[in-house]
């Protein structure tokens, strides 16, 4: 059987304020998926639950604090691997109460976006369909 990881595993958070804006990051350009806007988020670690994954990422992303218990499944994506990259199965999670201001990592760029004006950003293409769960 093929030992090495042929599959990712990523969480990633849909944090929407009361006006409907819903919170997406800039990748670094250096990155794969570079200068494109994603939900914050992040590969889960070994030995990691996914809810504890996001909110490990989302407090080191953006400083805020969550409970697990404030994450609800939303959606989830796969994209196949290609070209030698292992393939992608995101998890989105709704994040329905955070503790905090969200404030972006030195040299990342946070914006709040409703949902046609995210439609019209550059996304992975996976977040493409994560976008347009959120008007499900
Ligand atoms: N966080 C996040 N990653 C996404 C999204 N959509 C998507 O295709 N991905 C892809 O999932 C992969 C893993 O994400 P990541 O690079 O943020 O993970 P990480 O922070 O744990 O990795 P790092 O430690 O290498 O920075 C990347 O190829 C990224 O482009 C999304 O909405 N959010």
């Amino acid at each position: 059987m093929e030992k090495n990881p042929t599959w990712m595993a990523v969480v990633a958070g849909a944090m929407q304020r009361d006006d409907g804006r819903f919170l997406l990051q800039r990748r670094p350009l250096e990155k794969h998926h570079g200068g494109l806007w994603e939900f914050p988020g992040g590969k889960i670690e070994v030995g990691e639950s996914p809810r504890n994954a996001l909110v490990r990422e989302l407090n080191e992303e953006l400083t805020v604090t969550i409970d697990p218990q404030d994450l609800v499944a939303q959606a989830f994506a796969e994209e196949m691997p290609a070209g030698g990259r292992p393939g992608i199965v995101i998890l989105l999670y709704t994040v329905i109460a955070w503790q905090g201001f969200p404030v972006a990592e030195p040299g990342a760029e946070i914006g709040w976006f409703g949902l046609a004006e995210a439609d019209r950003l550059a996304l992975p293409p996976l977040d493409k369909a994560l976008v347009r769960s959120l008007c499900e």
